[in-house]
């Protein structure tokens, strides 16, 4: 048995009851604070505390280059990528600001870029390849790399100390890679799950959607597994968060999941390990629209809908405050019994 695929454990039962109870006691009608509720009882069950708090968030940005991003599909250059490593060591991107309002634990690892590695004491310079195949040519990575990324992922889980994990992921080209996953985890075409990533034209999605049904013409008879998929249509960074949610699961660390690329490498962690399924949050509905597809196959009901389409996990860093306040407002109330008020009859 691979490491992937050993059992995370299920949330404290018994947690979440003594959550719900004391909802119910709280100065407020009943469900009156709505999800915000849900919130505080499910961090219950995941630190198995009856009074949970979020204080330790932990981000990782997995960035790498991908071969696909040569064919025209994205509206900027590859260069990009590496020139946005530079920007997240510099503190210049959205996800740095909101990683430094919440005190996060942040950093860059860079799975494998075209261009020479950024050093910086915020990088992780894994460079397992340079960049990902083309997919509607070849198979975008070799099975050793699948394995070596999706390791890659478990061992940045397993250096953090937090309460909550968070993946962004960087890489031009990387909605393409992950329309393909969603196409072919839910028995799609590229029509169905093809969106404008960071803003392409009419002529570039075309080709976009033409170079899905390709790649999915040509890998056809490798997608029946989560891994066949991954492989063939993944990138370094896709899979090294397939492989980093994973690991969150085992170790119990709640998991909010970004954006639309994010949410593919969550379909493909659930396939491979289904245990994992009760550790993941999403934070927002993407302005991608398929994304939508994916967290109704995840069965997630995100939390805000902001028409974000951004990635780097910035999504769900602005969500974050969110959770607080839900914890919060379940530990800092006064109960009926505290206020002498009287309940509900
Ligand atoms: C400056 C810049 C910063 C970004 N930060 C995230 N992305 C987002 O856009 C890319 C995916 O879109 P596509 O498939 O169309 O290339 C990914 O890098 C994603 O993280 C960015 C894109 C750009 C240009
Ligand atoms: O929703 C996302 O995560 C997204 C959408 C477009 C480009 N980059 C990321």
């Amino acid at each position: 048995m691979n490491w992937y695929h050993q059992a995370c454990p299920a949330p404290s039962a018994v947690h979440r009851q003594l959550a719900q109870q004391r909802q119910t006691e709280l100065t407020k009608p009943l469900g009156s604070l709505g999800r915000l509720e849900e919130i505080a009882v499910d961090f219950a069950g995941w630190q198995a505390t009856a009074l949970p708090e979020l204080s330790r968030i932990a981000v990782r940005v997995f960035a790498a280059d991908h071969g696909i991003s040569r064919r025209g599909v994205s509206a900027y250059p590859p260069e990009v990528t590496t020139q946005m490593i530079a920007n997240f060591a510099n503190g210049g991107a959205a996800i740095n600001v909101l990683s430094a309002a919440q005190q996060a634990d942040f950093a860059v690892v860079n799975m494998g870029t075209f261009s020479a590695a950024v050093a910086s004491p915020k990088v992780y310079n894994l460079q397992l390849a340079a960049g990902s195949a083309d997919l509607s040519s070849a198979p975008a990575l070799s099975p050793e790399l699948v394995e070596a990324c999706l390791a890659a992922g478990q061992a940045q889980v397993d250096g953090l100390d937090c309460q909550l994990f968070v993946a962004g992921e960087m890489g031009i080209g990387n909605t393409t890679a992950a329309a393909a996953i969603y196409a072919a985890h839910l028995g799609l075409q590229g029509i169905d799950v093809t969106g404008r990533g960071t803003g392409i034209d009419d002529a570039s999605l075309a080709k976009k959607i033409a170079l899905i049904d390709q790649a999915l013409a040509l890998h056809a008879d490798q997608l029946d597994s989560a891994l066949g998929i991954l492989r063939c249509l993944g990138g370094l960074e896709i899979a090294a968060i397939c492989g980093a949610y994973i690991r969150c699961g085992q170790r119990a660390i709640p998991v909010l999941i970004d954006g639309f690329i994010a949410s593919a490498a969550a379909l493909l962690a659930v396939d491979i390990n289904p245990s994992l399924r009760p550790w993941l949050m999403a934070s927002h509905r993407s302005s991608e629209a398929a994304h939508e597809l994916g967290l109704r196959a995840l069965q997630l009901q995100p939390l805000l809908d902001l028409g974000l389409r951004l990635g780097e996990g910035s999504g769900a860093m602005v969500a974050t405050p969110l959770l607080q306040s839900a914890l919060q407002l379940h530990s800092q109330m006064a109960t009926f019994a505290q206020a002498a008020i009287s309940e509900n009859t």
